[in-house]
Parts: C-alpha cells; sequence; structure tokens
C-alpha cells in the first residue's frame, strides 16, 4: 500500500512540477502588444481585447485591439521593407529562416505552454505543433534556394525565350485558432522564402504565439517589416479583414478558416484582382471496408479524430463502416474511446483538451440532439465535462451510430471530439455517400484489397487521401483542397512557395 501511495505521490508532483515548469518559463515570450516594423506596438486607437484560457475561462493577458488605420500602417511598412527583402539572395533569405526555425525549436517548452494556455490542447500536441510549425520554416528556407524558371527556344532562330519567377510583394494573411503556430508558419514560411513580406492577423482566440513567433523572428535578426502581425478582436476582424483583402498594396491574400469566411474574403479580394490561397472547411469521410486491418483502422481514427480535440479541418468527420466490420469496429472503438482522458492541456496524460470556446459546445450538443432525434444511438461519452472550477468547456468523446445522410452529422462539419458512424453496403454506395458534400479537403479509408484502395484513391473528390493512413499533413506532402475546400496548395515540393511567386515569360531577340 505505501509503495502504491508513494508512486501516485510521485506521479502528482511530477504533473505539478511539470505544470509549474511550463507556467514559469512561457513568460519570458507572453508578449501584450502587436509586432510591427520590428517593434511592439499599440493600437492607434488605445484599445485592447482579452485572450482567455479556455480551460478555465481565467483571463492570460490583453492584447491590442487594432483596427483598418494599424493594418494600413504595417502594410506600408511592409511594403517599404518588401524591396529590400526581395533584393536578398534566396540562400541570405534562408540563413535568415533556419535561424528563426533553430529559435523556435530552441523555445519548444515555452512556445508550447504559451500554446496550451492559449488553445487549451494538451502540452504534448502543443510540443508537437510546434515541431509541425517550425519544419515549414525550414522546408521553405530549402524551397526558396530550388526556384527554377525555363529556358526554351524561341519561334524563330533569332529568339529565345526565358521564364522568371518573382516574389509577388506584400501578403496579408489571416488565420484561425486551432493551429497557432503551423497555420502562420506554413503561410509565412512559403511567402518569406519566396521574397515576400507579410502582414498577419491571427485568430483572436489564440494571438500569443503569433506574437510569441514574431520576437524569435526579430532575436534571428529578420529585417523590420518582412514579419508583422496585427491583432484584433472578433468585433474588428472584418474591419481589419477588409483592408488586407483590398488594399492595392496587398497582392496575395493567404486565409485558413472556414470555408464561409474564405468565400467573404475572395469576393473582398476580387475588387484588386490579388492572388489568394485559402485553405477551408472540410467533412472528411474515413471509410472502412469489410478486407480492413480494424485493429489499424480504430487506431487511424483514434488518432485522427481526436488530435486537437477533434479541431481540425482533416479531422474524420464521416465514419463509413462496411456491413460486415461495423460491430467489430464499433465495439473495438468505443474500448479505446473510453480509456481517454478528458482535462486540462497541462495536466500529465490529458489526451483531449477543452474546446475552444461556449459556442463550439453549444455546436456539439446541437449535433448531438440532433443524431439522437434521427434514431442515432450514443455507444460512448455523450456528456460534457466538468473539469476544475468548471469555467472551461470539455466534452467526452463521443461515439454515435446508425446515421443516415440527412442528419447534421453528415452534412456539417462536426469540429468535436463526436464521432458519426454510418453503414453501407457496396463500394460504389460508399464513393457516392462520401463525395456527396460541397467540400473535399481530405478522404480516409482503409482495405486490404490493391485494387479497391487504387480506385477509391482515385475517385474520392478530396485533396488529400489517406490509404490506410490517417496522418496526411507534413512539410512534405501538399495541403489543399477541392471544391468548396479551397484553392491553391500548401507545402510540398514547389506547390506552397509557388503561390507566392509571379511568373514571368521574357522573349530574346538576339538580333
Ligand atoms: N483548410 C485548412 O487548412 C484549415 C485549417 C484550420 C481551420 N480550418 C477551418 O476553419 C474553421 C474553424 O476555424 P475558425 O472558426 O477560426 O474559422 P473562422 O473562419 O471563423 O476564422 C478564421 C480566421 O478568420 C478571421 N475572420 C473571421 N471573420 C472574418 C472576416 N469577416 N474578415 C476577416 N477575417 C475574419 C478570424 O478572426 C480568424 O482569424 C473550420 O471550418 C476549419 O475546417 C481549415
Ligand atoms: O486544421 C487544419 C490543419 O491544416 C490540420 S494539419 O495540422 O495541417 O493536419
Amino acid at each position: 500500500m505505501h509503495l502504491l501511495l508513494s508512486s501516485q505521490i510521485a506521479r502528482t508532483l511530477l504533473s505539478l512540477s511539470s505544470r509549474a515548469m511550463s507556467l514559469s518559463s512561457y513568460k519570458s515570450l507572453l508578449r501584450e502588444k502587436a509586432f510591427v516594423n520590428g517593434q511592439w506596438v499599440n493600437a492607434a486607437n488605445g484599445e485592447s481585447f482579452p485572450v482567455y484560457n479556455p480551460a478555465n475561462g481565467e483571463l492570460v493577458c490583453k492584447v491590442p485591439d487594432m483596427g483598418a488605420a494599424d493594418a494600413t500602417a504595417a502594410i506600408a511598412h511592409a511594403q517599404v521593407a518588401f524591396e529590400a527583402w526581395r533584393g536578398k539572395t534566396p540562400s541570405q533569405r534562408a540563413a535568415l529562416l533556419h535561424s528563426w526555425e533553430r529559435l523556435i525549436q530552441d523555445r519548444c517548452e515555452d512556445l508550447a505552454a504559451l500554446m496550451t494556455l492559449e488553445n487549451g490542447k494538451p502540452l504534448a500536441e502543443s510540443r508537437g505543433e510546434v515541431a509541425y510549425g517550425a519544419s515549414f520554416i525550414r522546408w521553405f528556407a530549402e524551397e526558396g534556394i530550388r526556384v527554377t524558371g525555363q529556358t526554351l527556344q524561341g519561334p524563330t532562330p533569332d529568339k529565345r525565350i526565358f521564364t522568371l519567377k518573382q516574389p509577388q510583394g506584400v501578403c496579408g494573411m489571416i488565420t484561425p485558432w486551432n493551429f497557432p503556430a503551423a497555420m502562420i508558419t506554413r503561410k509565412a514560411g512559403a511567402a518569406l522564402a519566396a521574397g515576400c513580406t507579410v502582414v498577419i492577423k491571427p485568430a483572436e482566440d489564440t494571438p500569443l504565439t503569433a506574437l510569441a513567433l514574431c520576437q524569435l523572428a526579430a532575436d534571428a535578426l529578420l529585417p523590420p517589416g518582412a514579419l508583422n502581425v496585427v491583432t484584433c478582436s472578433r468585433s474588428r476582424a472584418a474591419e481589419v479583414g477588409r483592408v488586407l483583402t483590398t488594399d492595392p498594396a496587398v497582392k496575395h491574400v493567404s486565409f485558413t478558416g472556414s470555408t464561409d469566411t474564405g468565400k467573404l474574403l475572395l469576393a473582398q479580394a476580387s475588387s484588386t484582382v490579388k492572388r489568394v490561397t485559402m485553405e477551408l472547411g472540410g467533412n472528411a469521410p474515413f471509410i472502412v471496408f469489410d478486407s480492413a486491418d480494424v485493429d489499424k483502422a480504430v487506431a487511424g481514427l483514434i488518432q485522427a479524430k481526436f488530435r486537437n480535440t477533434g479541431q481540425t479541418c482533416v479531422c474524420p468527420n464521416r465514419i463509413f463502416l462496411q456491413r460486415r466490420v461495423s460491430q467489430k469496429f464499433l465495439a473495438k472503438l468505443c474500448e479505446r474511446v473510453a480509456e481517454m482522458k478528458v482535462g486540462d492541456g497541462f495536466e500529465a496524460g490529458t489526451q483531449l483538451g477543452p474546446l475552444i470556446n461556449a459556442a463550439a459546445e453549444s455546436k456539439l450538443e446541437r449535433l448531438l440532439a440532433d443524431a439522437k432525434q434521427r434514431g442515432g444511438r450514443v455507444l460512448a461519452g455523450g456528456q460534457s465535462v466538468k473539469v476544475g472550477s468548471g469555467a472551461g468547456h470539455f466534452f467526452q468523446p463521443t461515439v454515435v451510430s446508425g446515421l443516415g445522410r440527412d442528419s447534421a452529422c453528415f452534412r456539417e462539419e462536426i469540429f468535436g471530439p463526436l464521432v458519426a458512424a454510418f453503414e453501407f453496403d457496396s463500394e460504389a454506395d460508399v464513393v457516392e455517400l462520401a463525395n456527396d458534400c460541397r467540400v473535399g479537403l481530405a478522404g480516409y479509408f482503409y482495405s486490404a484489397d490493391v485494387g479497391q484502395c487504387w480506385r477509391v484513391a482515385e475517385q474520392l473528390n478530396v485533396g488529400m487521401v489517406g490509404v490506410n493512413e490517417s496522418m496526411v499533413s507534413s512539410c512534405i506532402a501538399p495541403f489543399g483542397g477541392w471544391n468548396e475546400s479551397g484553392l491553391g496548395s500548401e507545402s510540398g515540393v514547389g506547390y506552397g512557395i509557388e503561390e507566392y511567386l509571379n511568373l514571368k515569360t521574357v522573349v530574346l531577340n538576339l538580333a
């Protein structure tokens, strides 16, 4: 008994000490100002807005609530910086980006703590995201050195044709709360490596990680004006966004967020015909065929579905189970789900942190009520969870089966820890079901039939497919959606950086 007690005490002390360690050192990167032209600045209106810890509703700090004037000033500084930044060689830019990436890696623990504090995700996931975010900077530093053009024989002997790829200029970026570091570096890394300068508006829920990245960029000696972050509350997002999407000095708008917001920004950006990159909403099918390795499929679903508490754009959203394997899969899945730990992201062993806010919890409850009303069966979870003071919005990992395509879980992006299961009979049936939606970001399926793997991978109307694999994102793989999931592609060889380059054709007369 004494042995057991001492090991429990040790675990508790370790948990508290790791939490204390994380909380104590992040403060060196906590900034309560925005970052423009290499300076820490307040909003022109002197106003600020609060950033809360989603796990307990406690105030973390306040940051500037900037408006149109601040965004316009940031763009002007980025424009001035662009001329010098584009004039550096790709290798010179790469050296600075590599320095930035190394500093990010060195400060992983502090950045991770800051991310968990403002986003709520488990500390282990935050650490993973810091490394993932840094990988994009390293990747694009190298990509920038390998941007190539073409040399062609002209239509007549006295002509030669060359193509050049040149940086577009100032890029406006608007990013979401679910990946406070990676959604910024996946864009800014590519744009900066291409020779562009950037003005970023991070999500109002998670500005602190973005600001911390600015401090490290300054420490890495990125020149003033190359990287700028303007912060604003949700109520000012439209005002700042309108400047970023309509100022003639901005040549590219890169957005990651919901499809509805993306459509709005697209319309605004059209007034000055800006280049755009849109990474929008998803509704990923996750198909398990009779021939699948069920244990592997269950593990894959757990990994992809509950990452970031189910709040990622590539989370499996509709789980399609072939009839013969359905019960076995659901039994194994529910067994694993029942073991998952919901809690504060700083607590050791936490696998599911809080939802980002009350609206996210209300949406989850609405989707669950709709599922039940349509005859869905709750096989696991289904309840919110009180953690600590109870001010956070925690929800059990939940599994609902017996749903049809008329359910809200089929039609909407769930964006939470709710597994919605649907049964199917034939391959043709499930491909039709999977493609019955207006977005097409990611899709996954498990099958031991090679021919089926090829057929289904080719037939799914999505930008990324996992075949017996549930993780499709990395700096190496092009990331982008079809249909209403977006435009363009981020990361990959050539794709991500090309978004920020203009193509120029030069026809040279030799005579
Ligand atoms: N495709 C991807 O890579 C990807 C990645 C993350 C999130 N998402 C999608 O984002 C959604 C969830 O994120 P969210 O709730 O933060 O999305 P959201 O569209 O509400 O917000 C995203 C960003 O847009 C800003 N914004 C909102 N309205 C604006 C406006 N009128 N003008 C200018 N900016 C505005 C927000 O402040 C935030 O910074 C989901 O649909 C998810 O699929 C997609
Ligand atoms: O939520 C959207 C992100 O793009 C997911 S990922 O981290 O790139 O897989």
